[in-house]
């Protein structure tokens, strides 16, 4: 579903973020990348949602190869992925209910079909009830379900999350991250860019390790029972 093959991102500069990226998510997999402060894990990301452009290598999503999308395309590939970030970029002066509906506005949903997919989604963040509220009123983890809610909206194959569970306390953080594993459970290729080490391991997915722009060889998956070994 994603691949990069033989991926480097050099910005401005010359800064080189992501030397030789080589790797294959498979339809349906859920991943984690994680890696130091600075390796290249937000850079990744970009590249597959088509905010940057590698500058060697090539990037396959869901068997299209992105170099050939033109411009004026990629708002089309993007209602493909979902992404969350860690710091949800609500928009406070709306409610609930618009934050989610605003990937199927743009879109032209028709209103009807806005209502029925915006409370599908708050159902399966466990926020229906509050709908009507302003993102203000909302506590650390509810905002970030909001920001869950609004990038499944569409019901994208791929989501994304760059540090979803950056702001959050441990226990919250875990029911984020179940969140995507349910979301996984139904189909969906998920990849989450983290720090956080420990939860990582607890939930026993596929971990790749970036240092420095490259990847780490020995992709693992923490468990006894891995085939990727450690
Ligand atoms: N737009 C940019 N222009 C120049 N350099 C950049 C740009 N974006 C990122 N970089 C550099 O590329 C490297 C990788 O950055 P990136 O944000 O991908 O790392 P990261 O692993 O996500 O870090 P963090 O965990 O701190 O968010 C860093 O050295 C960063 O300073």
């Amino acid at each position: 579903m994603i691949h990069f093959q033989n991926v480097c991102k050099r910005y401005q500069g010359g800064h080189e973020a992501l030397a030789g990226v080589t790797f294959h998510l498979q339809r349906g997999e859920m991943a984690f990348l994680t890696g130091h402060s600075g390796a290249g894990k937000s850079t990744l990301l970009k590249l597959v949602m088509l905010m940057e452009r590698p500058s060697e290598g090539r990037v396959l999503v869901g068997g299209q190869y992105l170099d050939r999308v033109p411009a004026r395309q990629i708002p089309y590939i993007r209602r493909h992925i979902g992404v969350v970030f860690q710091n949800h970029q609500l928009l406070f002066d709306r409610t609930v209910f618009d934050n989610v509906a605003l990937p199927l506005e743009v879109m032209g949903t028709s209103p009807r079909e806005v209502g029925r997919r915006v409370r599908a989604a708050l159902d399966k963040v466990g926020l229906l009830s509050k709908e009507r509220l302003n993102p203000v009123q909302l506590s650390g983890g509810e905002q970030q379900r909001v920001g869950i809610a609004r990038a499944v909206v569409n019901k994208p194959p791929v989501l994304l999350a760059d540090e979803p569970t950056g702001n959050l306390d441990p226990e919250l953080s875990s029911d984020i991250m179940h969140l995507f594993e349910q979301f996984n459970q139904v189909g969906v290729t998920v990849l989450i860019a983290s720090h956080d080490i420990a939860l990582i391991r607890h939930l026993g997915r596929r971990v790749m390790t970036l240092a420095n722009g490259q990847l780490r060889s020995g992709d693992f998956m923490p468990r006894e029972n891995s085939l990727y070994g450690i």
